[in-house]
Parts: structure tokens; sequence; C-alpha cells
């Protein structure tokens, strides 16, 4: 359980200030043997300088920058939660990852963070005294029941100051640093305690009793890290982690150099062999509670001369039991030889076989199904287990990691439903329209077909927020009959987080694809990544876009090496779909692999149908309603659309609709319904519309992203996984009257309407024209005015305003040359834009705007403005121009359809390169629009003023 303490190899805490290379020479000689020894180098040393200076006991610790908060001091630190300690006690200078399971203690200690004060006691918790030893589960288990003073009563008196190094969902990680012993209970839940911080006993550090005593405790580590290459193996992981003086010390031959490094600093090296010793609680707790120096070193010298004792042994019998038997025999005769041996010597006997019998009892029955160089590792670190010392952070370690390799589903895989009729019946029961979205997706699963496999492709659903693309995803495992898994790479920058983190790291865990393979259960899910257009940016550690398409890409993830694992799995029968708003911001190695499909959200015809026929009832069912016991008119869902939801999208408008329903059922149950506990009875109807798989796990808590790590949000859910959509029973009392929701009374339901209507002009005044433009959350009208400032010889100009980009400012300039030029070649005589001086603006002026394809809008506002004539009523436009007046192809054609027929226009231009976008929309969407196309600015000028009304 104990872990050595990382930010101790550079700090104070094992260094003291006094211990620093005083000569050049003499350091550099050191820094080679250190490389030589540690494979360090100089910048690795600067690195870990830096990185561990951070977590430094704070009353030694000099100027360097820290990311924990030095305030309160460790002195101030006098009132603290109590963490109980079931297996080990913390020794300071130690790292310690515990799991807290109690939500109130955990939220104590994360609040303790976020007030900059990041520390608790950690004691010991005592053996049942009716029982000898009770087992770790059963520790666990007692721990989980015990609070306040019962909890107190069970506890050691001393413990360690802990500093709370990271909190990750359940995992606390600790890092002992002084001693302390209770005096009082403040509070019962969580159990808080007052301390008093207890200090060695003053010692004379040249009385030569205790010099020799010293040096017999490092010459006895010397000897383990000869006898036992685990051990040797369990330091070398920890020397970051360690006192690497203390490491260096350690492994030092010549005696004058040993001499200048060492500062006998004897607590410190007390606690260093006993922390690092395979010692049993009650033996660390002896050495915990010694605070005579002297006596603590004697102590640790009896606990690192039995570990000497016990590897010598146990390498013995290892060979000799290897020589007479083999396989499974030979490891129960080791393991019970050792296990002898250690209750002689009066050390923690342990129960491993029950553990590697678990391992074994998972990859048994799929051996031939797991690959030869998985299998191998695996069989490599059931030995290796057998081995170590459960008390020994190598041991969790390689328990940990076994954990991993032995859950993943090797060779097991769902069988695929490539079904064209099914897959198509699925699709239309979650999803209204989308017909191209769906046609697209069933021609996919027909190559599937035909090809017997549907990998190798990456689909990237692109397209505005709530147009479906996270739920068309969960239909498309459905249809394939895939389990389904997503998660959210949106700001991610760590790639540990795709990649895992390396195995020698506190916490160490796999990344997001393991855990989803873990998690599902087959080789062949279906794994949504959601938001791929914010991927966060590359930093220190690595750049996520090319983690990301290692993932991905079927050329490489037929070997994807995750650092955890650190064996590859094959990820190539994975089906992968991505979502993003844009496609712009993908990094283009990615988007260059994908098959992007485009989502451009809904007209207002199709928010009817979606609202009517699957928001409603879903709302409904959610919210525990008969469809008996209330009516939304048609009236009343227009007026949410067009009104309150103005988005590309529905999600607004499924929240609106929520909202109703949940006023409706607190109105239903004041006026006398009584709602009963949903009951799936026999009577119950079964709607099955409404069905959709929405089995949810949620992998990551909030506190990963309070950690600084991007948050991701998980969820898993089986292809095939149909919530039952049943009517929950509600009794309605014979007196409750149907509600009826309308237009007329909707505003009690859902507050005043938020938007207003877009169009500000029933008839556009001179110089104002309405454009077209297009974001990541839909179309949108907008208007182009122009107006006249100030006349003078000369003094033409353009100001400019409406919180504009470069390019949109760039395309006023143009607008206004080429206008200038029309007019020049229309009525040669008319002066006005040679001596007048005009604004253009944008409104809204709060909102950001940019892109060139306005350019055309802004010509006809300025040409407007100088002819003194507005322009054809119900007129919209977009596209970009050249200097010489061409027209240039713009994107979003079906957003600003959509946007613009909100905004009831009835003639719209368009570039005519983008004649084929409008000829492949719906017919819904272009039904009553009177289309131009257009190459040269000229013909908007014909369209545009050529009028007569
Ligand atoms: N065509 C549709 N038919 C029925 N329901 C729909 C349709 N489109 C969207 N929805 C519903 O709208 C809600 C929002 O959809 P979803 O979460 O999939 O949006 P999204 O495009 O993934 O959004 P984001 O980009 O914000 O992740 C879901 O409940 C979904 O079922």
């Amino acid at each position: 359980m104990l872990k050595l303490l990382i930010p101790s190899a550079y700090g104070s805490h094992h260094v003291t200030p006094a211990i620093r290379f005083r000569s050049t020479p003499v350091k550099s000689l050191l820094f080679k043997q250190l490389t030589l020894l540690t494979g360090w180098n100089r910048s690795s040393y600067e690195l870990g300088r830096r990185s561990f200076s951070s977590e430094l006991d704070s009353d030694t610790k000099s100027s360097e920058t820290t990311t924990v908060s030095t305030k309160p001091h460790l002195d101030d630190c006098l009132t603290v939660i109590a963490l109980p300690l079931p297996h080990k006690p913390l020794i300071p200078g130690f790292y310690m990852p515990i799991y807290v399971k109690d939500p109130k203690v955990l939220a104590a200690l994360q609040e303790s963070r976020r007030q900059q004060a990041p520390y608790a006691g950690a004691f010991l918790f005592k053996d049942d005294a009716s029982t000898d030893s009770s087992s770790s589960s059963e520790t666990e288990n007692i721990l989980e029941k015990l609070k306040g003073k019962e909890l107190l009563n069970r506890i050691h008196e001393v413990g360690t100051l802990a500093q709370i190094s990271s909190i990750q969902g359940e995992q606390v990680i600790l890092i002992g640093h002084r001693r302390l012993r209770i005096t009082e209970m403040v509070s019962e839940d969580p159990l808080t305690v007052k301390v008093d911080h207890l200090k060695d006993k003053p010692y004379d550090k040249d009385d030569d009793v205790l010099k020799a005593t010293y040096y017999q405790v490092m010459s006895t580590l010397r000897d383990v890290l000869k006898t036992t290459s685990l051990w040797r193996d369990q330091v070398r992981t920890y020397t970051q982690a360690c006192s690497l003086h203390i490491w260096y010390c350690l492994r030092i031959q010549n005696m004058s150099e040993y001499q200048y490094l060492s500062e006998f600093n004897y607590p410190k090296l007390a606690d260093f062999g006993a922390g690092i010793s395979g010692a049993n609680k009650h033996q660390n707790q002896g050495v915990l509670e010694e605070l005579d120096v002297h006596k603590r070193l004697e102590l640790t010298l009896e606990l690192v001369k039995k570990e000497v004792e016990i590897n010598k042994i146990q390498e013995s019998i290892a060979k000799a039991v290897e020589e007479k038997f083999s396989g499974d025999r030979r490891r129960i005769i080791l393991k019970e030889q050792i296990n002898a041996i250690k209750k002689e010597l009066g050390v923690e006997t342990d129960n491993k076989s029950a553990l590697s019998e678990k391992f074994r009892g998972r990859i048994d029955p799929i051996k031939d199904k797991i690959p030869q160089h998985v299998l191998k590792v695996i069989e490599e670190e059931l030995k290796k287990l057998q081995l170590l010392e459960t008390s020994s952070s190598e041991y969790d370690v390689t328990y940990n990691y076994l954990d991993w390799l032995t859950v993943l589903p090797w060779g097991n895989f769902s069988d695929e439903n490539f079904d064209v009729i099914r897959a198509q019946k699925i699709l239309d029961e979650d999803h209204y329209g989308l017909s191209d979205v769906k046609e697209r997706i069933l021609e996919f699963i027909a190559v599937g077909r035909l090809r017997g496999t549907s990998q190798g492709k990456i689909i990237c659903l692109s397209g505005p927020p709530g147009v479906g693309k996270t739920s068309i995803g969960r239909s498309i495992a459905r249809a394939l009959d895939r389990k389904f898994f997503r998660f959210s790479v949106g700001g991610l920058s760590d790639v540990a987080e795709i990649k895992g983190h390396r195995r020698t790291y506190i916490g160490a865990m796999p990344g997001k694809m393991v855990q989803c393979l873990k998690n599902v259960g087959t080789e062949n899910p279906l794994v949504l990544i959601d938001e791929i257009d914010k991927l966060g940016v590359r930093c220190h550690d690595g750049d996520p876009a090319s983690a990301m398409l290692e993932l991905l890409d079927p050329e490489q993830n037929a070997n994807f090496l995750d650092h955890y694992l650190n064996v590859t799995i094959d990820l190539s029968k994975v089906l992968f779909v991505c979502t993003s708003n844009v496609t712009d911001t993908i990094p283009s190695p990615l988007l260059d692999r994908m098959e992007v499909i485009t989502l451009s959200g809904y007209i207002t015809d199709e928010k009817m149908h979606i609202a009517r026929d699957y928001l409603v009832k879903t709302a409904r069912r959610d919210c525990g309603i008969k469809p008996e016991q209330v009516d939304v008119s048609d009236a009343a869902l227009l007026s949410l659309i067009e009104n309150y939801c103005r988005e590309a999208g529905v999600r607004n408008l499924q929240k609106q609709i929520e909202k109703v329903f949940r006023k409706i059922a607190l109105k239903l149950v004041r006026e006398g319904a009584s709602a009963q506990v949903p009951a799936i009875s026999d009577d119950v109807t079964t709607d099955t519309e409404d069905t959709k798989s929405v089995a949810k796990t949620d992998l990551e808590s909030p506190e990963t992203s309070a950690e600084g790590s991007a948050v991701l949000t998980d969820e898993l859910a089986t292809g095939d996984s149909k919530e039952s959509a049943t009517e929950p029973s509600v009794e309605v009392a014979e007196t409750v009257e149907k509600f009826m929701i309308d237009d007329s009374n909707l505003s009690d339901y859902v507050g005043k309407p938020v938007f207003q209507a877009e169009k500000i002009y029933e008839q556009t005044p001179v110089g104002v024209v309405m454009g077209l433009a297009w974001t990541s959350m839909g179309g949108s009208t907008l208007y182009i005015e122009t107006t006249f400032v100030e006349e003078g010889e000369g003094k033409g100009g353009l100001h400019i305003t409406g919180r504009l980009g470069d390019v949109m400012k760039e395309s006023a300039e143009i607008a206004h040359t080429v206008a200038r030029r029309i007019m020049l070649e229309k009525e040669p005589e008319n002066k006005f834009f040679v001596n007048s001086k005009l604004h253009l603006h944008v409104p809204a002026g709060a909102t950001p705007k940019d892109g060139p394809s306005a350019g055309c809008t802004m010509i006809t506002s300025l040409l407007s403005l100088a002819l003194k004539k507005p322009v054809r009523k119900d007129l919209a436009m977009t596209g970009e121009v050249t200097l010489t007046g061409r027209i240039l192809a713009i994107g979003g054609v079906k957003e600003k359809t959509i946007a613009a027929r909100r905004s009831e226009v009835k003639v719209i231009i368009f570039p005519e390169a983008n004649r084929r976008d409008f000829d492949e929309l719906a017919e819904n969407v272009k039904e009553g629009l009177e289309v131009h196309f257009v190459d040269e600015y000229d013909q908007i000028f014909e369209l545009a003023f050529g009028y007569d009304h």
C-alpha cells in the first residue's frame, strides 16, 4: 500500500539545505555517476526538480514555484479530518493511495483542497480485539460502517499529517508529512479531530552508537538491493519517487564520497527503511510511534534485516522448487514454503494464490483467443506476483496491471447485424427526417454486408448542436447490434486520457479505449467520440491529435499501444463515429481519414414533426403523465419553435417541452392526482415509437475536471438495449380534467417568448439589405446597414462598425470599391461615393461576425444608398465578391435557406457555384422560394433594383 514519495526526491524533505554539491567538479562527477546508475540526465534532474518542488513539505520549502498552496503553514494544521487507513500507517515521506467511499468525507476533502488547505490526518485502523487480524476486505467493510466516536475508538492515536495530493473519483492520494497525535474530537461526521504535532526527541548526531546504527541500516538496505532484483526494481521504479539522496547513498561504493554526501539524516533514513520494507502494519505503526531516533533506527534495522533474510530464502526456495516441479504444482509449493518461513519470522503472510487463481480463472477459458504476446506478459506477471510482498508498492502495481490485462474481452465479438431493412426501421424509429443521413448509414451497412465486415471506416457526423448526432450514433449501434460507448474529447489536451499513464505513475490508469473495452466486454463496439473538433492543443506531454490518429487510423489501430497496458491491442474491429459542430477545426490528418456526414439543422416543419412524434411523447412518459391527461396543440408547438427555440437543433425545444410537462406533473399532483411509484404492470401500454436505448454509465466524476484535466463524459449502452417504454400508472382523481396546452396559455408554462422576430424591417429602407449568415449554431439572417455621414469635395470614405473580423472588414472595403466602380459605369456624373463619407454597420453590435459571404450584400446596400432606392421587398442574398465583381461560392446553403424561410424571405440570391447544393435540398426546404443563381454582380443589380412596385 505504501508508495514512495516523489516530491522528496529533490526536496528538503529528505535532503536538507545543508546537503548541496559544494564544488563544480564534484558536482559533475556525482551527476555522471547518477546518470550511470539511474539512467537520469541533467534535464530529467531539472524537470524532476521543478515538478517535485510543487509538493514539498511547505515548512522547509525554498522559494521555488509551487502549485500546492503553502497556506496554511503546516504548523497551523491543528484540526484535521481523520482518515482511517485499513492496511498500513502512512510513513512520512511516502505516497499512499486510499479509497474514500463516504461521499461526505470525500466532499470535505475536496472542500479543504478548494480552501487551499489540502491536509488531513491519516491514522491506522486498529484490528478487532476479538479476532487475531481481520482480512482486508472485512476491515474495509467495517470501516465503511463506522462513524464518529466509534471510528475514533478504532483508530490509532498516533498518525500522520497527510497532504491531499489528488482526488480522482474515490481515489485519494496522500503524501505523508509529519507525526500527529489526536487530542480530542471536534465533530463526528466526517470525523474531525484536534491534533498535536509530534517532534523527534533531541539526539546527538555525533554519537558513535547512533552513527553505527545508521551505517548498519544503510549497508543492510544495500544488501537487500543486491539480493533481490524485485526489490531493486521497486526502488528504481520509485527512484524519482523516493529520496534520490538516500538512493544514491545506497548505491555508491566509494566511502569518501559517501561521507561527503551523507548528512546523517537519521530520522529520515529510519522512515525510509521502514516504509520500503515489507513490514506488517503493527511494525510500521511501531516505527511511526517511536519518537526516539536511535530506537527508531534500531526498529528499522530489525525490519530490513528480516527483509534480507526473507529475500535470500525466497530466492533459494524459488530456485530449488523450479528445479524439482513444474507449472501449478511448482507455484503452490513455492507459496507454501515461503508462507511457512514468513510465519516463523513473524512476518505477515498473504493469500496471493487466491488472487492468482482469480486471474487464471479469467484467462484459462479464453487462452486460445488471447494473443500470444499478451499471454506471455500475463504469465510473467503472475509469476512476479507470487514473489512480491503484498505490502510492497510493486505488488499493487502488478496486481492492478494483471487485473486490467485479464479483464479485457480478448477475442469476444458481438455478432454484427447487417440487415438493412431492420436498420432502416430502427433509424426511423429513433429519428424523424434526416433521410440523406440515414441513406448514407444504410449504404455503409450494405457495404458491410457484402464485405462481411464494417471495419476500416471512421464516420464523422457534423452539424450544429442538438440535431441528433449523438443519438443517431446510438441508433447506428443498435442497428448493427454493436455495444455502444461514448466519450467526449472536447478540450482534452492530456494524451494520457487517450493512451493511458505509464504504469509507474502513481494512480496510473489505462486510456479511454482500454476502459471502453473493459466496460463493453466486446472487441467490436461502436465508439462515439464526441466533439472531435474541440480537441485540445498540443502540450508538453504530447499531441492529442496524433494520439487520436493512432487510435482512429485503420492502418495503425490494429496495433494500438496503450502506455499502461504496454502490449499492443487490436482496435481495428471497433467502429468509430465522431461528432463535430464544424469540420475546419478537425486536425487535417484526422479529417482526411473520415467520412463526413453533414446534419444541417431542421426547418420549422421538421421540428414540428420531431416535437409531436418524439419529444412530446418522451417528455410525457419521463414525467409519468398519461396521454389522456394532457393535450399539446400544434399551435403551442409552433409557438414554442418560432418564439422560444430558434436554434438549428432541437435540444432547447426538448428542454422547453420537458418544462411544460414538469409543470403539468406538479399541477396534477397538487390537484389531487396521486402519483404512484411507476409500476411495470401487465396493464401498462407499451409505446414502441418512444423506444430508445438509454443505458448509461458515467465513468468520470466531475472531479477529474477539477484536477485540471479535460472533463470527459462517458456513457455505455448496449446497442440493442431497449428501455421498456412503459407508461407509469398514475391514478387520476375523477375531478382532474385534461390539461390543454395551447398558444394562448403557453406562456403560463414557459414564460414570455424569448425571441422577437428576426425581421426588423417590413420593407427594408434605403441603404439596408438582408444578408444570410452561417455559424456552427446554424443559419441566421442579418442586415447590412449603410448611411451617409457627411459630404465634401474628395471626402469619400467608409467607416465600419459591428464587431467585424478582418475578413469581413476587407470585404466591406472591396464592396466600397466595387460599388464606386459600378456607380461610375452606370451614372458617371454621380459623385456620391467620391464626396460622401459613409458608415457601414452590421447589427447586432455585440455579436462578433466574420467571413467574406456578405460581400454582395454590402455592395447592394451601398448602391441602394447611392441610388436612394430601397431594394426589392423580401429579398435576401449571400455571396463573396471579387474586385472585378465576380460572385464566388459560399458555405451553409441549407442553413441559410432555413434561416431565410424563418424570416419570411421570398426571394434569395445565391452564387451560381452553389446551385448544386441548393438542388440537393429536400423539397420541403425549397418550397415557396424564388431563388436566383448569379455569377456576376451585375445580375444582382438587376434583381435588387430592376423592379417596379
Ligand atoms: N431527427 C430527430 N428525431 C427525433 N429526435 C431527435 C432528432 N434530432 C434530434 N433529436 C433529439 O434531440 C436531442 C438532442 O440530440 P443529440 O444530443 O443527439 O444532439 P447532438 O447533435 O449530439 O448535439 P451536440 O452537438 O450538442 O452534442 C436528443 O434527445 C435527440 O433524440
